[in-house]
């Protein structure tokens, strides 16, 4: 049985999450965390199911993190980070779905994981990550005549952008060209911009409703075009992609893993 916290209980991903972990045979919730200014603190994590876990949503981590084998973490960066530290210390392994670090953050994720397990994924779909092979493909073949743009659309409170998502999908084509993307990224345009430069990557972000996430890459030609899709149609991919890569960890001791490990897909 995969005992599992989960941070940020009442989130739009942690509400989700507790919900997956109720519903999967092999896993228990064995803990739940939430800012101290958070109203759902004290309240049981299975509340808004109209349910009792019997486990509370606490802020206190070491509280939070003591029965658990792992924690599932998509909150913000600085909340990782802290929640990473707890985890250090007790021992516990870290799934992180979290976008919007900083280089230096995801310096500090990888000191982090010298000592303990953790996957991070800016998406832990499997579709996508699909996708990111496919677009190493295409840009290897479409590498020269093609111009590459990157648009990515999400609901009206994400707080990133452009999302974690778009910018993996920047690095796999850079990588795949032989360029740096913090080189060639392009993330806004506006007023007289001059021509397009072929080595660019361009970056578009809408937000709006409830767009769960959509994401789309661009190769631009002459006379054609291709475009490669994907489209979430509920986070429900995004709580299942995690408990795979909480079974992934169960045998691991530390080291930092993303979600082409955990689907064999390197
Ligand atoms: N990798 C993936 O597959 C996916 C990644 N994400 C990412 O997950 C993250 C969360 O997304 P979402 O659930 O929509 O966001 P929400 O804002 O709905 O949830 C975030 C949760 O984290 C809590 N929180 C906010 N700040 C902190 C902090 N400093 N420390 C600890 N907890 C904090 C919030 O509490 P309060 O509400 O009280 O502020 C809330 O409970 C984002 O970075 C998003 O991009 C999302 C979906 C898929
Ligand atoms: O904030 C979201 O909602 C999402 N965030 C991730 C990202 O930034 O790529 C993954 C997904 O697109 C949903």
């Amino acid at each position: 049985m995969h005992r599992i916290a989960i941070a940020g209980a009442s989130g739009r991903m942690g509400r989700m999450l507790i919900e997956g972990v109720r519903g999967a045979d092999d896993c228990q919730l064995a803990g739940a965390l939430d800012i101290a200014a958070s109203p759902a603190i004290e309240a049981d994590a299975g509340a808004f199911l109209g349910v009792n876990t019997g486990v509370p949503i606490v802020a206190d981590l070491r509280g939070g993190l003591k029965n658990a084998q792992v924690l599932i973490d998509f909150t913000r960066p600085e909340g990782t980070l802290a929640h990473l530290a707890a985890c250090r210390e007790l021992g516990v392994q870290a799934v992180i779905g979290t976008t919007g670090f900083s280089d230096a953050q995801k310096g500090e994720i990888a000191e982090f994981a010298k000592d303990i397990a953790i996957v991070l994924a800016p998406n832990f779909s499997v579709g996508v990550n699909v996708t990111f092979k496919l677009l190493e493909m295409a840009a290897k073949a479409l590498s020269t005549g093609y111009d590459i743009e990157i648009i990515e659309a999400h609901h009206r409170h994400k707080v990133d952008a452009p999302s974690g998502t778009a910018l993996k999908m920047g690095e796999v084509i850079a990588d795949a060209l032989g360029r740096d993307l913090k080189d060639c990224a392009v993330y806004a345009r506006e007023g007289i911009t001059g021509e397009r430069d072929p080595s660019t990557i361009g970056f578009s972000a809408i937000r709006g409703g409830d767009i769960v996430g959509d994401h789309t890459v661009l190769f631009a030609g002459i006379g054609e075009r291709i475009e490669i899709t994907h489209k979430s149609a509920s986070r429900a991919t995004y709580v299942q992609g995690s408990l795979r890569a909480v079974r992934f960890l169960a045998d691991k001791k530390a080291g930092l893993f993303d979600m082409s490990d955990v689907l064999g897909l390197k």
